[in-house]
């Protein structure tokens, strides 16, 4: 066996914060390796975030050239070619990958591509994607080693090669009628791109609303809008079988409160969760525990249970948003820079882009009421904010929860620049800041968060 070439740290997974954490260390001169055995940068700009709402955005031309009437434009004919569709993301992904390779470059962190493997304690070994092997001793480990996504054992269902987001976000032909299997961030955005490209969509759930994190009124909404759109929801439909095969025909059985129903499509798509990438690659022979669901075991520092090693992003059971993914890294490069920082309590929007957008910072209200706490919820129908009028935009809402110090304990908002107008008041919170600022601020007229001073002003005063 060859002997262990020597590094201060190694990356395995070369996900948002592991990229920033090597390329950090790089610069302040540690020699520093990334094992990444496909993605360069991770999920988020090859397969995920930004592929994702790349395609979204082009779903999003095609709603507003077919409605183009509607505002007095007379367009022609809309078809969607969904060959430019990709092209247009691939070029993207095309350029966010140079972007990294730039900065690998840069910073001097090493890139290795290949599939990593621990063999011991603070040794690894890659199998190179280009043939060979490598095996690597470092002082320190990190893990950034990202999910995929859940195939249900449904019977039939995985015969069926369903598609995941993966193969969705590459389809170059438009399905007839495409099956969604699960309502939640993934399905319902692609759902939503899909009809608006122009295919017949069915999104089927087995929870009985849409969204159950969020509070029932946004799920009623959210449901509202898609099905507006002509997007089919189907609830409380546990699926019992699945047969044929995906880009033919394929027959979904369900059992709901009604009986059971045959849905025929031509297309499956499986949003049903995330499974973390951590099985066979020697975790936990090396001291590095995992939890019931197969995510690392860490601290609120995401310190592993083996010395020296750390977590990072969703193998660590983070939140499954870039931007946690992100903090991830802050936190690690503080505390090894001699700080004192923790994932507790820290304040994490996110927003789904479906249109309008859904977007939460803080509390729910469901959330609230089941801690016992004492708040006043307000809301706002987005057709009370006069920027809505102009665009014609009016559906959603926003709500806000504030707490009895006046201080604001939650938002959500689904309407049209729902993630913007959320960074408001998430910097009102970070501030620590009474609502009654963003009731008496001055807002810029006619905006989206000048929705805000309406919202606010319904908070009844103490
Ligand atoms: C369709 C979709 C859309 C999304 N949209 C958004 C969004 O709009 N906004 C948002 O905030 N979040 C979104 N997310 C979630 C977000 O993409 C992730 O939370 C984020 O990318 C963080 O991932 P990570 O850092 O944990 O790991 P990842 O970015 O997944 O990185 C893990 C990397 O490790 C590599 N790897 C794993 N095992 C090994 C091994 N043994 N050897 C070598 N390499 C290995 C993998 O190839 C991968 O590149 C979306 C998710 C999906 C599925
Ligand atoms: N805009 C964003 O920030 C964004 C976009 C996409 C994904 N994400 C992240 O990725 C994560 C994963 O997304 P996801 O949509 O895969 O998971 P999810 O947890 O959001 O939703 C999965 C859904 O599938 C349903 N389901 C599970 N098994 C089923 C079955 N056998 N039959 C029918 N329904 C079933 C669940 O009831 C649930 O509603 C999200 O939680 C989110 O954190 C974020």
């Amino acid at each position: 066996m060859t002997e262990a070439e020597r590094y201060d740290a190694v990356v395995i997974g070369s996900g948002e914060g592991g990229k920033y954490l090597a390329w950090d260390m790089a610069q302040a001169g540690q020699k520093v390796a990334v094992m990444e055995r496909r993605w360069i940068g991770g999920s988020c700009p090859n397969i995920n975030c930004l592929p994702s709402k790349n395609e979204i955005w082009s779903a999003g031309v095609a709603h507003t050239v077919a409605h183009a009437g509607e505002y007095g434009v007379v367009a022609g004919p809309v078809s969607v070619d969904m060959k430019t569709v990709v092209a247009r993301k691939r070029a993207m992904v095309e350029s966010l990958v140079a972007f990294h390779l730039e900065r690998y470059e840069a910073t001097g962190a090493e890139l290795v591509m290949g599939n990593a493997r621990l063999v011991a304690p603070g040794t690894i070994q890659v199998a190179l994607n280009d043939g060979g092997m490598r095996r690597l001793a470092t002082e320190k480990l990190f893990l950034n080693l990202g999910t995929h996504a859940t195939i249900p054992p449904v019977p039939g269902l995985a015969e069926t090669r369903p598609l995941t987001h993966i193969e969705a976000l590459e389809l170059d032909r438009l399905p007839a009628h495409l099956i969604v299997l699960g309502g939640g961030y993934v399905g319902l955005e692609l759902a939503q791109a899909y009809r608006r490209f122009g295919s017949r969509v069915t999104v089927v759930d087995r929870g009985p609303r849409l969204l159950k994190r969020e509070d029932e009124d946004v799920s009623d909404e959210v449901r509202l809008i898609l099905e507006a759109e002509g997007v089919e929801v189907l609830l409380s439909a546990e699926v019992a079988n699945v047969e044929g095969r995906s880009a033919g025909s394929v027959r979904v059985t369900v059992r709901t409160p009604d009986g059971s129903r045959m849905i025929e499509g031509t297309d499956i798509l499986v949003a049903a969760g995330r499974t973390p990438n951590t099985r066979g690659i020697g975790l936990e022979e090396a001291g590095v525990a995992l939890t019931d669901p197969g995510t690392i075991k860490v601290n609120d520092r995401l310190e592993t249970t083996a010395k020296d090693v750390w977590a990072i992003g969703e193998c660590a059971g983070s939140p499954q948003f870039t931007h946690a993914s992100l903090d991830d890294f802050r936190i690690i490069r503080d505390n090894l820079d001699g700080g004192d920082r923790t994932t507790t309590g820290r304040l994490m929007p996110y927003c789904m882009f479906i249109d309008p957008p859904l977007a939460r910072i803080g509390m729910s209200e469901a959330q609230a009421r089941a801690n016992g706490m004492d708040l006043r919820v307000v809301k706002l129908p987005m057709k009370a904010v006069l920027r809505t009028r102009t665009t014609s935009q009016t559906a959603g809402f926003m709500k806000a929860l504030v707490d009895p110090q006046d201080r604001i304990a939650g938002f959500t908002m689904i309407g049209s620049e729902a993630g913007e107008v959320m960074a408001v008041v998430q910097a009102a919170m970070l501030g620590g800041l009474s609502y009654s600022v963003l009731r008496d601020a001055v807002l810029a007229h006619p905006t989206m968060a000048e929705g805000l001073n309406a919202l606010f002003g319904n908070v009844a005063k103490r």
